[in-house]
């Protein structure tokens, strides 16, 4: 392909259309993010053009958005394994090209990137070569994170291009008063064409009127986009034609000259280019494999997920309970809080992207009696860290932690595994901290998790459950209480939450091989059941241990802390848990298999411990 520098403006409209079909073609069937990287083609084609990619920071928020710039960075070819376990990455990695800048999945960092970024280029004294440039969706401009950004921008004033792409969707509807404010009527070319008129008017009046004229000026700016960012000292540009490339490289030339921060704000369609997902589709934003011409996805799993379950669970208490309250933090459908929102608009809540202000939101309802569940990935509760410890632990608050997505999520790869929150939770003081194993265990956790008078948080997966529903009878959750599924054995398998699912499935193929293994459901990773650990101490020489997350801080650790506290002896521990390594992107067995935790696999190395 010719260097987009060098197209005129139908070629690079001949490129916009072709890196579309190339994308279209690859998520079609692979799945992968669809709608809002369709949607930023033309940005990124312009801003390639614009701007330098071999010098200039290329910034993408998320990142999930930068198809297009993959594709115009020497991965055309490779693109075609996209997100596949081997294959390239659905977000920015520089680890697998030069011209990706920084890492990114977690939203909102870009305009915090672009600020260190600035202060660099300022340092090393190349203002006159390389300047930030930033693609931020509107969507991610409800976190908190980008205006201690802008904050510090707009009073430094650091050259740099905010490209806001503003498709006025999230994944789900934006939330907010900034983005009723970047979409409002008055947003749009009127305003444009009267500050153009305005400032024509200006040139021929005497001062009395003119001060009149920007008066009124001010008084149409006050509702519009452009106030809110120049009264925080930055320059706005908009709103543009996101779909407009010449109109783009227009603007964006503008922008560079003006050596100052520069916010272009650009109204794009999610999905362009692709009929059936233009709009306001959340369906569209990310997607598994499917028929182009018909819109219809090619994968559907028979098995119910655990987000469905947790959902459905807790709709059934809040219609008895008034005192249940909820929040997410822009994920209505992946947590399942969607239908509750429906049902219970004034007891739940999306917040938008802002994860921090949901956690501290749940505690002052806690404090004045209701009963908060905050629905958040294991992922994501990373950015609300500091608010679970100051704002509901050191409270002691009786807010309830439901953490999905907890383990490892596949094709979203190592921004995204779900591998800390027993690590980062367990450290809490007055956290309780437990996991159901199956379905039927799930929907008891929900119940005890509402009655529960402390801080407290439980665990599940994206997709379903590995254990089988109903091969073990349910109890409900004491707190601190272990549960034997199988008591006796030669050796003892502990499993944690999906853990346990994957310690049934070895212990199964053990006793095809001639081994008996006891199993214990764990349930609590805090409190940890002392006593049935004392018993098993007295019974079991050799342990292994099974959890969906990290080995440092994680389940084995808790529980050697324990064995080494209490003095319980001459027991050897070992864990089959994620390794001190980032996890990388693929078909979630594939990523295990590559990490050795297959039952197959895990059989094979406790039969050649036990046997040599
Ligand atoms: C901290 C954090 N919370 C939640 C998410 C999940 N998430 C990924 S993209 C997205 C929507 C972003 O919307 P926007 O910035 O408008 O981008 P668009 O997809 O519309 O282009 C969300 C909520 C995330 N990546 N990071
Ligand atoms: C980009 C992003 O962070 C989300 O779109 C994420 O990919 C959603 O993951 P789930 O598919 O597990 O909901
Ligand atoms: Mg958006």
């Amino acid at each position: 392909m010719k260097p987009v520098k060098n197209m005129n403006i139908s070629e690079l409209e001949e490129c916009a259309k072709n890196i579309r079909e190339r994308i279209l073609d690859t998520v079609s069937r692979h799945g992968g993010h669809l709608s809002s990287t369709l949607g930023a083609v033309d940005l990124i084609v312009a801003m390639h053009y614009v701007f330098d990619v071999e010098k200039d920071p290329f910034i993408f928020d998320v990142s999930h958005q930068a198809y297009a710039h993959k594709l115009l960075t020497d991965r055309w070819e490779k693109f075609s394994s996209l997100r596949q376990f081997g294959g390239i990455s659905g977000y920015t990695k520089p680890s697998e090209s030069p011209y990706d800048y920084y890492v990114a999945g977690h939203s909102s960092t870009s305009v915090s990137l672009a600020v260190g970024a600035a202060k660099a280029i300022k340092l090393r004294r190349e203002e006159n070569e390389r300047i930030p440039v930033v693609m931020i969706g509107d969507g991610a401009m409800s976190a908190g994170m980008v205006y201690e950004a802008l904050n510090e921008l707009g009073d430094r004033k650091y050259p740099a291009v905010i490209i806001l792409n503003d498709n006025e969707m999230s994944i789900a509807k934006p939330i907010g008063a900034i983005s009723r404010i970047l979409s409002q009527a008055m947003a749009s070319p009127f305003y444009q064409r009267f500050k153009e008129r305005t400032e024509k008017m200006l040139e021929h009046l005497p001062d009395s009127a003119m001060y009149m004229a920007k008066r009124m000026e001010e008084g149409i700016r006050m509702i519009t986009p452009g106030i809110l960012f120049e009264e925080m000292g930055l320059e706005y540009i908009g709103p543009v034609d996101g779909h407009n490339i010449q109109q783009l490289i227009e603007t964006f030339q503008t922008a560079k000259r003006m050596k100052k921060p520069v916010i272009v704000h650009a109204q794009t369609t999610k999905g362009k280019g692709y009929k059936i997902a233009e709009g306001y589709y959340e369906h569209w934003h990310g997607v598994g494999p499917f028929d182009k011409e018909s819109g219809k996805s090619l994968k559907k799993s028979s098995k119910v997920s655990a987000t469905q379950v947790f959902s459905d669970k807790l709709c059934e208490l809040a219609c008895k309970n008034e005192k249940i309250v909820g929040v997410t933090a822009a994920m209505p459908s992946g947590t399942g809080m969607k239908q509750l929102m429906e049902k219970f608009p004034e007891r739940f809540w999306d917040v938008g992207i802002a994860e921090q202000h949901a956690v501290t939101s749940m505690g002052s309802l806690a404090k004045e009696g209701f009963k908060p569940f905050v629905a958040i990935y294991s992922t994501f509760l990373q950015r609300g860290y500091d608010q679970v410890i100051h704002d509901i632990a050191l409270m002691n608050l009786p807010v309830a932690f439901a953490i999905d997505r907890a383990g490892i999520v596949g094709e979203d790869g190592e921004t995204h595994q779900g591998a800390f929150d027993i690590s980062y939770l367990r450290a809490i003081p007055n956290m309780t901290i437990f996991a159901p194993r199956d379905n039927a265990t799930l929907e008891l956790a929900v119940e005890f998790a509402a009655e529960f008078p402390t801080p407290c948080a439980f665990r599940y997966p994206r997709g379903s459950m590995l254990l089988e529903n109903g091969r073990y009878l349910a109890t409900p959750f004491e707190v601190g209480r272990a549960e034997y599924l199988q008591r006796d054995g030669e050796i003892l398998l502990i499993g944690y939450g999906n853990g346990v699912g994957r310690a049934v499935a070895v212990a199964d193929m053990l006793k095809d091989n001639g081994i008996e293994a006891a199993v214990l459901d764990l349930r609590f990773v805090k409190p940890l059941d002392i006593e049935i650990l004392a018993d098993a101490a007295n019974r079991f020489e050799k342990w292994f241990v099974f959890s969906d997350g990290a080995k440092m801080g994680g389940v084995a650790s808790a529980i050697s802390e324990a064995i080494m506290f209490n003095k319980l002896n001459n027991i050897t521990i070992y864990s089959f848990e994620y390794e001190d390594k980032f996890i990388t992107h693929g078909n979630t067995k594939k990523v295990e298999e590559s990490l050795g935790l297959l039952p197959e696999q895990i059989k094979e190395k406790i039969y050649s411990i036990i046997r040599g």
